[in-house]
């Protein structure tokens, strides 16, 4: 019995999943900047509750098939609402495979020793970046070790759910109409991304039936791509 039904117009070259998806490679002591719970060395992936279910919003969004050769990411699906939504209103969680890296304070972090391959995903979204001091190890000769960058991310490129169909705002609209909010489970205690509604002044905001939920991906994601 699967978590959730396919969402409309889903990609079959895409796998769905309601459920976020731990990366194999993501490092046990790193649960804790994910998990609330997670407060001591000995929690491993199962004593921790399971991943929150993310089910489709199918009166909120749906996936549709962008055909207007005006729009710059036409042939290319894009997410759009079914019915009014307010202002500051969520809309659907940002689901894709969890994974971390750490990266040296000290080096840069184009260096070829901190390439990762998320790195080149359009569906890698930033969920939490922060400073950490790895405790000490019985082989380390320094007693100080020194801090590193962790940077875990949500990738969607090929295991996600529609809220991977959200495109950039520029070149479509004027401004952002939904922005990402990171978020934790109160039952489980995991870090999540959610897409919530941008609200304007005096109850403006929100999106109208039928328009497209845009997001600024950040000038970084585009830089990135142009240089
Ligand atoms: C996260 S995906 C968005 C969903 C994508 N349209 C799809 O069908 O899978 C990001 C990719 O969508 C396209 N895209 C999103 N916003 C765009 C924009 N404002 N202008 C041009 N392309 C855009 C780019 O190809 C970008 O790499």
């Amino acid at each position: 019995m699967p978590d959730d039904p396919l969402p409309s117009n889903w990609p079959s070259s895409v796998i769905y999943t309601a459920r976020p998806i731990l990366s194999p490679h993501f490092p046990p002591d790193q649960l804790q900047y994910i998990n609330r719970l997670a407060t001591t060395p000995t929690h491993t992936i199962r004593s921790l509750p399971p991943l929150p279910l993310c089910k489709h919003p199918k009166d909120l969004v749906r996936i549709k098939l962008i055909t207007q050769p005006e729009h710059p990411a036409n042939g290319q699906n894009g997410l759009f609402a079914v019915r009014k939504v307010e202002g500051g209103c969520k809309v659907i969680d940002y689901v894709g495979v969890v994974h971390s890296r750490t990266l040296s304070a000290t080096a840069s972090s184009s260096s070829s020793a901190n390439h990762h391959p998320y790195e080149e995903s359009d569906y890698d979204l930033s969920l939490i970046r922060c400073m950490s001091v790895p405790p000490p190890t019985p082989s380390t000769t320094n007693p100080k070790p020194e801090p590193v960058l962790v940077d875990i991310g949500i990738d969607a490129a090929k295991h996600g759910n529609a809220a991977r169909m959200i495109n950039d705002y520029r070149g479509i609209a004027p401004k952002p109409n939904c922005e990402f909010r990171q978020v934790w489970d109160a039952q489980s205690g995991w870090a999540r991304m959610e897409v919530w509604t941008i609200a304007g002044a005096a109850g403006a905001g929100g999106l109208r039936k039928g328009e497209e939920v845009l997001v600024s991906y950040g000038k970084g994601f585009w830089a990135a791509r142009t240089s």
